[in-house]
């Protein structure tokens, strides 16, 4: 698995905690030379033959066809691309035209996530959003026509301001467009944003019972579409499934490169430097910008997996739990929250919008 960051943004939203910024002086030229370098060493050193790719961000979609040409060409002389199962790429609607989505496929995309978090014009004025809901939908419309195999939909629920209604109809158009996949995210008030910046001064409120309610608007609704509620936030139709993503929950080993990215090889975490300028300088003088590294012990190692194991909808095994965990497990299923097989402890409906609780109750 190989995660490329690309870190560049039009606008910065005001809810995003990733790293990213407006390209301003940056030679992106100089930018995806570094990342190609680093593609080629890193796959090198750490023995991984990447299955998937997925280029995040950021919004990788703004990069100008000649910029992608350019990285993909590059990435072509290090991988295989005809062995790899999945190549996403994240793409924010109107910075892309019928031409570059043509491109995306021709270059190897097989996957394209779509950042449209919302159908509602007062909820994308919330979230600082640059395009109406019309240019959402013919991002997507578009994107098919040019023969995208996989197209996600990126939402929010539970924003300031968002009724109910309003998340309804937005599952409803999103599920109208045919897309394969829909993720569905509960706002997080992320630290070192201007929305957690609001809430800490009392301008916005969280409210638990939108969470669980909108979350469960979610489940049925698109479930009933036919949709596999298969994580937490994701659903899929058959075999659209993000093998990506899956290989996260399922602790498989990742690279991660360019600016901020993380990467877990051998139960060793490293993590880039969040800086575009210091990353590019770096790659070019010493051929790597790990900026952080620790070996994950294996205390550590279960605590993830539980955290994000219970987050899918096979579960975790019940070998990761202790006897106290072992014991809340039973409780949990007493309570209807969770069903318990011979093997594995798995979330019932009611449980799963309470994940979070939940995982750190049984650790
Ligand atoms: C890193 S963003 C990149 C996608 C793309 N640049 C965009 O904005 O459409 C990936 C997704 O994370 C989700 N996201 C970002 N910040 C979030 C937050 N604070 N709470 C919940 N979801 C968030 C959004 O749905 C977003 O589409
Ligand atoms: C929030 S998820 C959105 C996934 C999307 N819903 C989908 O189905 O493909 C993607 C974001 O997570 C972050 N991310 C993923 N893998 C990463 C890695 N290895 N290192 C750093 N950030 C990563 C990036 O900001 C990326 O844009
Ligand atoms: S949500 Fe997407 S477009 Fe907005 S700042 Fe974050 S990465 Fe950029």
């Amino acid at each position: 698995m190989l995660y490329l960051h690309i870190p560049f943004c039009h606008r910065i939203c005001p809810y995003c905690s990733f790293y990213k910024h407006t390209p301003g002086q940056t030679s992106i030229g100089r930018f995806i030379d570094a990342l190609v370098t680093e593609s080629a060493a890193r796959i090198a050193s750490s023995g991984q033959v990447p299955r998937t790719i997925y280029l995040g961000g950021g919004t990788p979609s703004m990069l100008s066809p000649a910029h992608l040409t350019k990285l993909f060409q590059g990435l072509k002389e290090s991988i295989d691309f005809t062995q790899l199962d999945d190549v996403t790429m994240e793409a924010n609607p109107a910075t892309f035209d019928e031409k570059k989505a043509a491109l995306f496929t021709e270059l190897g995309v097989t996957r394209t996530s779509l950042g449209i978090q919302s159908f509602a014009p007062h909820v994308l004025k919330t979230l600082g959003r640059e395009h109406t809901p019309e240019e959402a939908s013919a991002s997507v419309d578009m994107l098919r026509r040019t023969g995208m195999r996989s197209i996600n939909i990126d939402l929010m629920f539970s924003i300031p301001g968002q009724s109910l209604e309003d998340w309804k109809q937005t599952l409803q158009t999103a599920v109208s467009l045919e897309p394969q996949h829909i993720s569905a995210y509960n706002l997080t008030y992320e630290e070192d944003t201007a929305f957690f910046e609001s809430l800490r001064k009392g301008e916005m409120s969280q409210n638990e019972d939108h969470d669980a309610d909108h979350f469960h608007l979610a489940d049925e609704l698109l479930t009933q579409a036919g949709f596999d509620h298969y994580e937490t936030s994701n659903y899929a139709q058959p075999d659209h499934h993000s093998t990506h993503n899956q290989g996260y929950w399922s602790g498989e080993d990742y690279l991660g490169l360019g600016p901020s990215a993380v990467s877990t090889v051998g139960m060793v975490r490293h993590k880039n430097i969040p800086d575009t300028a210091h990353y590019v300088s770096q790659i070019e003088s010493i051929g790597n910008a790990i900026h952080e590294s620790e070996t994950i012990d294996e205390e550590a190692w279960r605590l993830e997996r539980i955290a994000l194991g219970l987050r899918t909808k096979e579960g975790i095994p019940l070998t990761l739990l202790d006897s106290e965990g072992k014991r809340r497990a039973l409780t949990l299923a007493e309570e209807g929250l969770a069903e318990m097989t011979e093997t594995s402890l798995i979330l019932v409906q009611r449980g799963r919008a309470l994940v979070d609780p939940i995982a750190a109750e049984l650790v």
